[in-house]
């Protein structure tokens, strides 16, 4: 696009001008720090918006710092700014700190984490365009439609004030979290079983928010975080129902990455202007301009997600709690199955534990829901090669005869993860990647899931020829085959027979598809349905009793240290989706159910799972990571790197590791640097994959060796040997190894 000429006129040599320094996001300026300088013609308050030229590109920028003396500048050395956007408050110096301080943490640029906060659609707005965006939409309207408009203002006029919606009575258990609130500042963490009714204290919370006075005249506003976007939809209705009556329809936004650039812009508007006082979001939120914030709830505070796993790795949920500490907000953590960090936060400092969270408790499902009863099938014991065990079956044939709901977890999708030639061992790998490629029999093909390479499925064996190739393991869509033939002559109490379905990332692809087969399970027209960890957290059914995870055992044998947990996590939540309505258990006779089928019953989880033991569990996981030094006892970083040869992104991590120690980096002595090895998904898409990783017992000295190796990893890369080198990134407190 080739660009107009620069507006501002070039002032002559050396008349005064003032220095603008702007955070903007650039490749080749990613080092940290990051700040460019340019002039303007008179100072400009931090947090402005403005395009300036690089290169020969423009770019969005915020202004970070501009002294209010003008200086003599000679013009040739720096380029004025090309606009402002001043229709636009500047975003406050609290937003500007979050984003200083996640630079700083994460190792990235002030401009990267700035423009990752903002709206893309914002990037390539011109002035004028912003300017047009923000005025009220003004029509000409004709005649008639104006006096239709004025008699509709006349009588809204008249009418009473918009009902309130009936607000619940809280239980006990929700009354005395709230109370313990009142009284003490946090953070929380707000430990509730699933159906304790956690959501409606954080709705209880937020409306305290917003009817709160403050001295600034800005409304008060509340960030509501969910790990993600299929749980907007339900939340985002359930808080509109709520605040809209009081607050006006757009009082409740949501911003998540499923929406379209001009919708997340519209939200982040909302936000930033103070017209949207909930704004409920995945977690880019946590970036949000949010100048009126007062409280924040990270929902499923445990879930992985909140964990970015690409550019800049910042972690919401702890970027959340931060956010909300330096702006006196309150925040709130809150799950079944607290992250073990968090968990080991809120042990109590008069049990020698750090105390930095106030744990609050709600151990009883809302009304007279009980929890499901774990029932733990041993698979050694079952038919050889039966994914469904008969009792498992005869369990959920019962259940659809009565009319009940059942849900059946497997975390794979596919037919089957492997296609096999039992002639030559042939197997269906990714020629692109260190995985197989998944059969899918809706569309007979195999798709890597890592690269999203596809082909058609071969009709023999492509090695041998045997046209007998088999699928080895089990996927959804195999388990909805296998439940449609198993069940097909079950009857629901009215008769008809019953009806399978499955819900994973291939059947929502298309938008607006979850929504629509997430009506279909509450409205009674599935019976059973297969689904990956997708329908297990957060959805609050009503009719199902029995959830069953099928092949849970492959968890158990992952290298990373946080399988257990994370497994542990799944089955909990999972065990959350039954019986969540106790009256209509009751009306039922019935009685909750969660199924394990498992090769190993003995092991702790699932031993934990069914006592519903999770303070049990944490404190054995706790412990065993204390003796082994690791997470939440210890800190850590991994260095990756990316390259054509698994040599080559070795190599490039050698001879970083070799840099921080002549270069004698400040608390080298306080932190473990480990060997480079190549990652458990070691190729992808052509690129060999390394890692190392770094640990210290103490986290400020982890922060700051890596921002003092920062610049040596920079120069590094420069260096001729490491030109194959396809990339590198530091990644702090990393979710998986
Ligand atoms: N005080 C109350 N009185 C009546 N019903 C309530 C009350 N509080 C919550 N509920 C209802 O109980 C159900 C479970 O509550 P909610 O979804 O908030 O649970 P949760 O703790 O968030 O569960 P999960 O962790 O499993 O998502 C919901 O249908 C909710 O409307
Ligand atoms: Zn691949």
């Amino acid at each position: 696009m080739p660009l107009p000429p620069d507006s501002a006129s070039p002032s002559p040599d050396s008349a005064p001008v003032f220095r603008v320094q702007v955070a903007v996001h650039t490749p080749v300026h990613s080092g940290v720090g990051g700040l460019l300088t340019y002039t303007h013609t008179t100072a400009l308050p931090p947090g402005t918006l403005v395009r300036v030229p690089l290169g020969n590109r423009e770019l969005l920028g915020v202004v970070w710092d501009s002294p209010a003396d003008a200086e003599p500048v000679p013009n040739a050395q720096l380029k004025p700014v090309r606009s402002v956007l001043d229709g636009l408050p500047p975003l406050d110096a609290r937003w500007r700190r979050l984003v200083a301080f996640a630079a700083q943490y994460y190792q990235r640029s002030l401009g990267e984490i700035a423009l990752t906060g903002l709206p893309p659609a914002l990037k390539d707005m011109t002035a004028e365009q912003l300017a047009r965006r923000l005025a009220p939409k003004s029509k000409k309207l004709s005649k008639k439609a104006q006096a239709a408009l004025d008699a509709q203002a006349v009588a809204d006029a008249a009418a009473p004030a918009p009902a309130l919606p009936p607000t619940i009575a809280l239980s006990a258990e929700q009354q005395g979290v709230c109370a313990q609130m009142d009284q003490h500042p946090g953070p929380f963490l707000l430990y509730g079983a699933t159906g304790s009714g956690k959501t409606e204290v954080y709705m209880q919370r937020v409306q305290q928010a917003l009817l709160a006075a403050t001295d600034t005249g800005f409304p008060t506003q509340a960030l509501v975080m969910v790990p993600e976007i299929n749980l907007t939809p339900q939340l985002l209705e359930r808080f509109t129902a709520r605040f809209a009556p009081q607050f006006g329809p757009q009082a409740v936004v949501s911003m998540h990455s499923g929406m379209t650039n001009p919708q997340r812009l519209k939200s982040w508007l909302a936000a930033h202007t103070g017209q949207a006082r909930v704004l409920l979001g995945t977690r880019m939120a946590v970036f949000a301009s949010l100048p009126g914030l007062q409280v924040i709830v990270v929902d499923e505070e445990h879930d992985p997600s909140y964990k970015q796993q690409e550019g800049a790795r910042y972690s919401a949920r702890d970027l959340a709690v931060w956010r909300a500490r330096s702006q006196g907000a309150q925040v709130i953590l809150g799950s079944a199955t607290p992250s073990l960090e968090s968990w080991h936060a809120s042990e109590p400092a008069d049990s020698g534990g750090p105390g930095r969270y106030l744990r609050l408790h709600m151990p009883s499902r809302i009304g007279a829901a009980e929890l499901p009863r774990v029932r733990l099938v041993d698979m050694r014991q079952q038919p050889r090669k039966a994914v469904f065990s008969p009792p498992l079956i005869a369990a959920i044939t019962e259940r659809v005869q009565r009319g009940e709901q059942a849900l059946v977890l497997l975390n794979r999708r596919g037919f089957a993860p492997v296609l096999f030639c039992a002639d030559c061992n042939w197997k269906s790998d990714c020629p692109h990647c260190s995985a197989h490629q998944v059969f899918h029999k809706g569309d007979r093909t195999l798709r890597c899931h890592h690269c999203g390479f596809t082909q058609r499925v071969p009709h023999a064996c492509p090695e041998c020829g045997n046209p007998d190739i088999l699928p080895l393991g089990k996927g959804t869509e195999q388990l909805e085959e296998e439940l449609e033939r198993l069940l097909r002559n079950v009857q629901r109490p009215d008769g008809n027979p019953a009806r399978v379905g499955r819900i994973d990332a291939d059947t929502t692809r298309l938008k607006g598809a979850l929504e629509q087969q997430l009506d279909q399970v509450h409205s009674g027209e599935i019976d059973v349905l297969v689904g990956t960890q997708m329908v297990a957290k957060g959805h609050d059914f009503r009719r199902i009793t029995l959830v069953a995870a099928v092949q849970p055992d492959g968890a158990l044998f992952s290298s990373d240290f946080r399988a257990p947990e994370r497994l542990f996590c799944l089955l909990m939540q999972a065990a959350g989706r039954a019986g969540r309505d106790g009256s209509y258990v009751a009306a039922q006779d019935s009685r909750p159910e969660m199924w394990v089928q498992t090769q190993d019953p003995e092991h702790m989880v699932f031993q934990a799972l069914r006592q519903h033991d999770y303070p049990r569990f944490a404190q054995r996981q706790l412990r065993e990571r204390e003796d082994a030094g690791m997470p939440p006892f210890a800190f850590q970083a991994l260095v990756r790197a990316d390259a054509r040869t698994q040599e080559a992104a070795q190599d490039f991590l050698r001879a970083a590791s070799d840099a921080a120690r002549q270069g004698e980096l400040p608390h080298l002595d306080d932190v473990f640097l480990y060997p480079p090895i190549p990652m458990a998904m070691q190729r992808v898409a052509d690129v060999e994959r390394a890692q190392m990783l770094i640990e210290a017992t103490d986290r400020r000295a982890l922060q700051r060796f890596l921002h003092a190796w920062q610049p040596w990893l920079h120069w590094v890369r420069g260096q001729p040997q490491h030109k194959s080198l396809v990339r590198w990134l530091v990644d702090v407190d990393p979710q998986s190894l």
